[in-house]
């Protein structure tokens, strides 16, 4: 199958510090990948630059087979590459429906009607109802976002990310700051994710990483220091320096 999306030779300097370097990756529709690696391996810098918000030194991002390095962060969402919402991005006194509805807008480009007459449209509506269904938040859509759980924000996040129709889906910790008795209710929702699509997770938290991934990459120091089967990450010794260098212990690669 021929890759979805990809990464070629990305590099970025930040005052002659080269913070991510020569990074590549390939992924296809389907794809469940991990991106890992100790604090400052560059990860949040590696998602922003594939999304559009950094522009890189050097490097390439291709959406299927097409180079999409020149377009801005809307346009690149508008062919598929979605980037989960923050919780922070969300809008404490807008309920979810009209947080749903407007990303739906958004999508069909017809956000530039009049907002809060998305439920004069019932293709919107049936839509935005579907979508909280299928996130376990349905009965949720008409409260404020300021009233609701964080577990549940984040919930919506993943709503928001799937209205936009992404064909890559990259998902920057998406389950922390969640208290651990919601953090099932959201990796149910991942593992409930379209089959067809690619996501590529950050995650600190390696027991998700294990269940959730098919692939793991890892990167230190602004390189992809492993690309590979869960199961042997533990094992690459270049993945144990890394991670001794950050750490007391090796504990945190289990
Ligand atoms: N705008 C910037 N200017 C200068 N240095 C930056 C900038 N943004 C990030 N960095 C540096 O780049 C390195 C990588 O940061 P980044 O946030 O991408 O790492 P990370 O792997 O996401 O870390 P964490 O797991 O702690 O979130 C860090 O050393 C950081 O200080």
């Amino acid at each position: 199958m021929s890759a979805i999306f990809e990464v070629r030779n990305l590099k970025k300097t930040f005052g002659g510090l080269a913070v991510t370097n020569d990074v590549s990756l390939v992924m296809k529709s389907g794809d469940r990948v991990a991106l890992i690696g100790p604090n400052g391996a560059g990860k949040t810098t590696f998602v922003n630059l594939v999304t559009g918000n950094l522009k890189p030194s050097s490097g390439s991002v291709h959406m299927a087979g097409a180079d999409v390095s020149q377009l801005g962060p809307t346009e690149r969402v508008r062919l598929g590459l979605v980037r989960s919402f923050q919780v922070t991005r969300l809008f404490s006194e807008m309920t979810p429906e009209e947080h749903v509805a407007l990303a739906i807008l958004q999508r069909e480009s017809r956000s530039g009607r009049m907002f809060s007459s998305h439920r004069a449209m019932p293709d919107v509506m049936e839509e935005v109802y579907s979508l909280l269904s299928r996130l376990g938040i349905a009965q949720l859509a008409g409260r404020r976002v300021s009233e609701i759980a964080y577990g549940q924000q984040r919930l919506l996040e993943l709503a928001l990310a799937l209205a936009l129709k992404p064909k890559v889906l990259l998902l920057d910790e998406p389950a922390a700051g969640v208290p651990q008795s919601d953090t099932a209710r959201i990796e149910r929702a991942i593992a409930d994710l379209p089959s067809d699509l690619a996501v590529l997770m950050i995650e600190h938290d390696m027991d998700l990483v294990f269940r959730f991934a098919k692939r793991v990459v890892v990167l230190a120091a602004g390189e992809i220091i492993f690309d590979g089967l869960p199961g042997d990450v533990t094992k690459d010794n270049r993945v144990r320096q890394a991670y001794l260098g950050s750490y007391a212990d090796d504990s945190c690669v289990a």
